[in-house]
């Protein structure tokens, strides 16, 4: 054969090699040491080769897949309505200038109920106004935004509870949401007189210096409820409360910044900072599991002793115990069900979620209260009116006190806690009820702070805050109350409506991933409420924001920085 012919081996070395091993070193003599290594020399490069050509095929094969999935993301969102892409990257540039709740509203104007916009070559951004295409997509799109999973376990590491993917956190959600219901049906305060004592104690010191500032005192508010709703009675008197409280505050700040990195900021010294702050609350949280682990075994054996009744643990030790004592019981069924679980992360991302989002609600809350003195003074009488019946016939109860409730809910609806909800299939295409096709892997989102106001649910006053529109009078109930004053004469008993299944209500979500902490964190921060509100009349400082109207200061913007004043009913 011509030597200079190119063979296979030729073809196989070369791209790589400069030249490839010539063929006449096989028909060296093998007893020659010079001829053996040679051979293999002539071995080597051909391994060699042979693994490069393969990682050149698998790169290929990966591009070429990347590719094919861009390209399908393409034709899928080709159909949904939405302005075209500028460059390459997309609209990206458009949000370091404007907010995003902002760009969506203009373009739900434009485009109309489901708006597409590019946020990179393969990113695609979903949003959704209209009130019944958002709950078609909560129900189908079942997981979580990648990004949202990732700050979780760069803070607390993996958890079972707020991963992006449902099928990982299905058993454990609904292992929480029984041990809420447990914890509800239980009958006892969910804020016990300890932790509501402390709270109170606090206001009362800072209401002798003047002003407090809402979002302090909103924070330690949730922070205080949320302790003593997970780790029981015992966490009002733990030394390291304090610390637990800062750390985690300190947490939100950095949350999502950290995990916005494609590749985690090693080389970063403020990761490394944030890194000690996880650490730190981790090494809390375990001190404090440890802590609630040794009084429950004392309450439960006390209360073994008492009743002699070993099947109803939870009902009869009432608020003593946290959700914690639930974890702690079923820990052997726990590390079965889920052994890739980080120690703690549980925990401390409910803690973190509770903390952030009570804290936000409570927040909004006391605002309102402060700028609506009317609404205000309703509630007083109100709870005054159920203390009374309770004592007479011995319950307590939120139905009792619909007018505060139903203060939460209207908090919550026109500043929601938490204002865009977002969604991904990861794996799977899905049909929206309108016809659009959302490619998997779409960040989808429902803009609430448009949602909440604009549907046409909520009537021409739905961006006025009108608790009363939760309400229907008992003497005919399909007639929603308008405001205060035409209640003042009557005086008629109320009933609350759920605004969760028939209207553009959505600040705990809604489907397959909804906040199992809803109707709890109802509860508690009513409890909350009635406390304060029965003692305590809240007021604007005074000074310019007192004269301002609420809708105009009641925005993210503005209300963390709002003073507000307690003075004490009796005086
Ligand atoms: C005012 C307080 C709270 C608000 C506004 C709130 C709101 C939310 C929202 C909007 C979601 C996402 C729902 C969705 O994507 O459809 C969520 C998820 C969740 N919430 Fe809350 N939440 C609050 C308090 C709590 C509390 C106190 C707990 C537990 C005790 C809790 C447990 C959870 C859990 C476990 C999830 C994750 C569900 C999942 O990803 O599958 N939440 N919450």
């Amino acid at each position: 054969m011509d030597p200079s012919y190119p063979t296979p081996d030729h073809l196989l070395g070369s791209p790589f090699l400069r030249s490839s091993i010539p063929r006449r070193s096989r028909l060296l003599h093998l007893h020659d040491p010079n001829s053996r290594l040679l051979l293999l020399h002539d071995y080597a490069s051909r391994e060699l080769n042979a693994f490069l050509w393969l990682s050149l095929f698998l790169l290929t094969s990966l591009l070429l897949r990347q590719l094919l999935r861009v390209f399908r993301l393409w034709i899928h969102a080709r159909l949904i309505p939405g302005p075209p892409s500028p460059s390459f990257f997309g609209h990206s540039h458009l949000l370091r200038h404007r907010n995003l709740p902002d760009v969506l509203a203009s373009l739900h104007d434009k485009y109309g109920s489901v708006v597409k916009l590019w946020l990179g070559p393969a990113q695609l951004l979903v949003s959704i106004k209209d009130r019944e295409l958002v709950r078609d997509m909560l129900f189908k799109a079942e997981d979580k935004v990648p990004h949202v999973g990732r700050a979780f376990q760069l803070a607390f590491g993996r958890s079972s509870l707020f991963m992006t993917s449902f099928h990982e956190v299905r058993k454990r959600r609904e292992l929480l949401a029984a041990e809420l219901n447990h914890r509800m049906r239980g009958g006892s305060d969910l804020v016990p007189d300890q932790v509501m004592g402390s709270i109170m104690e606090k206001i009362r010191l800072r209401s002798a210096k003047g002003s407090i500032r809402c979002k302090t005192l909103s924070h330690h508010m949730a922070f205080s409820l949320m302790g003593s709703l997970v780790f029981g009675e015992s966490f009002s008197g733990w030394l390291h409360a304090t610390e637990y409280e800062d750390t985690l505050m300190s947490i939100t700040n950095d949350f999502i910044f950290w995990a916005s990195f494609t590749v985690t900021p090693f080389w970063k010294s403020g990761f490394w900072r944030y890194q000690h702050l996880c650490k730190k609350l981790k090494w809390l949280t375990t001190d404090m599991i440890h802590q609630c682990g040794a009084s429950y075994e004392q309450l439960r054996d006390a209360d073994w002793k008492r009743s002699n009744d070993s099947g109803n643990i939870y009902g009869s030790l009432g608020s003593a115990h946290g959700i914690m004592a639930g974890e702690l019981l079923f820990e052997d069924a726990k590390r079965h069900l889920f052994p890739s679980e980080a120690p703690c992360a549980n925990v401390m991302g409910v803690m973190f979620h509770g903390c952030l989002l009570t804290g936000g609600l409570i927040c909004n809350m006391l605002a309102r209260l402060a700028a609506e003195p009317e609404v205000q003074d309703q509630i007083y009488e109100e709870i005054v009116m159920a203390r009374n019946n309770s004592s007479e016939d011995g319950s307590s109860s939120i139905d009792k006190i619909p007018l505060l409730v139903a203060t939460i809910y209207e908090s919550a609806r026109l500043l929601p806690a938490w204002p865009l909800l977002q969604r991904s299939s990861v794996y799977n295409n899905f049909l929206l009820k309108s016809g659009e096709v959302i490619p998997a892997r779409a960040v989808l989102v429902a803009p609430l702070n448009l949602i909440h106001s604009d549907d046409p649910s909520w009537g021409d006053d739905g961006s006025v805050f009108n608790p009363y529109r939760f309400l229907s009078s008992t003497s005919n109930e399909s007639e929603h109350l308008k405001g205060p004053k035409e209640n003042c004469e009557k005086k008629p008993s109320y009933i609350l409506r759920d605004p969760n299944y028939t209207e553009a209500f959505f600040p705990f979500g809604y489907g397959t991933r909804a906040c199992v902490g809803q109707k709890i964190v109802i509860r508690g921060v009513a409890a909350l409420f009635s406390s304060l509100l029965e003692q305590y009349k809240i007021k604007l400082r005074q000074g310019p924001e007192a004269n301002v109207k609420a809708s105009e200061y009641l925005t993210w913007e503005l209300l963390p920085s709002l003073e507000i004043v307690f003075t004490e009913r009796n005086n």
